[in-house]
């Protein structure tokens, strides 16, 4: 099979786009692997999947796969390379429009000076629906907040805040996220018994009231640049913890995302940030995968 696609990237977490408005492609999970993959494929670390609207008062659907192939629920800087590809294809002409995603519906506004804002929906405290399991972890509570130690084996324990973004957090505090051992701690949290979809691990470093520095092991496509879901879940943990304020500019290492959270448990969550076209391209997908 022959496929057009958009490369994209928003904050350096980059995606290949495809357009399913016209006929859906049919890929199979392995294909989906195989776009994502950088030295086979096109490259990704997530695919989007753009479809016409399935219900009135929406604009769009917006279906994601990580680069593991798994589909899953949410993607906040794929959110919005999302509403500046349907504008640049002349899909829509609204500088605000209503999307589907799996778990819900979210609205993304195009700022004049070309970044966007996603309004995320409320964050997710319900265990249950994050899904997290306790399992009889819970350590300590922060500001009334419950927080728990997975244990990791020979890599210690580590405390984590647990949020769903409408996709699985577990966000931790540390002094310095730039020398901290993410890549040997992600996928250990990733896989971790109490998360029985598995999980987003994020690293927060707090620089001040208004500035973290953040890495994340994304689930399904390891660790990205950015993750915009991962920002807003940092920075409603840090705020529970009584240890940031209502608007946080969130440094990561592919550049900086602007998230407002009010602070009530129905607050939505704002996140803006930049989401740029990087070329176009073509390839033919193996119908073996
Ligand atoms: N990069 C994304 C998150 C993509 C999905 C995530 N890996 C998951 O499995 O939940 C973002 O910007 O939010």
């Amino acid at each position: 099979m022959h496929i057009r696609f958009t490369k994209m990237q928003g904050a350096g977490n980059d995606f290949v786009v495809l357009d399913e408005t016209q006929a859906r492609l049919g890929l199979s999970t392995a294909q989906y692997r195989f776009l994502a993959d950088r030295h086979f494929g096109v490259g990704a670390d997530q695919i989007l999947t753009v479809r016409p609207s399935p219900a009135p008062g929406l604009d769009f659907e917006y279906v994601i796969h990580n680069a593991d192939g798994g589909e899953v629920e949410h993607c906040g800087n794929g959110a919005r390379c999302f509403v500046r590809y349907v504008r640049d294809k002349g899909l829509t002409d609204k500088s605000t429009v209503r999307v589907k995603v799996q778990q819900g519906e979210i609205e993304l506004t195009m700022n004049p000076d070309g970044r966007v804002t996603v309004n995320m929906g409320a964050p997710i405290f319900d265990w249950e629906r994050v899904p997290f399991k306790p399992m009889g972890l819970i350590s300590d509570q922060v500001n009334g907040w419950p927080v728990f130690d997975l244990a990791l084996g020979e890599l210690g324990i580590a405390r984590v805040g647990v949020v769903s973004m409408g996709n699985p957090h577990a966000v931790q505090r540390v002094d310095d996220v730039d020398t901290f051992p993410v890549l040997a701690q992600g996928p250990l949290i990733e896989n971790h018994p109490a998360f029985p979809k598995r999980v987003n691990a994020g690293f927060m470093q707090i620089v001040s009231r208004s500035q973290i520095k953040l890495r994340v092991f994304e689930r399904g496509s390891g660790e990205t640049l950015a993750c915009g879901t991962g920002a807003c879940a940092a920075v409603v943990a840090g705020i529970r913890q009584g240890w940031l304020d209502s608007r946080v500019d969130v440094q990561t290492h592919g550049g900086v995302l602007t998230i407002e959270w009010a602070g009530q448990a129905d607050s939505p969550v704002l996140m803006t940030g930049p989401a740029t076209p990087v070329f176009e391209g073509s390839i033919d997908v193996p119908d073996t995968l």
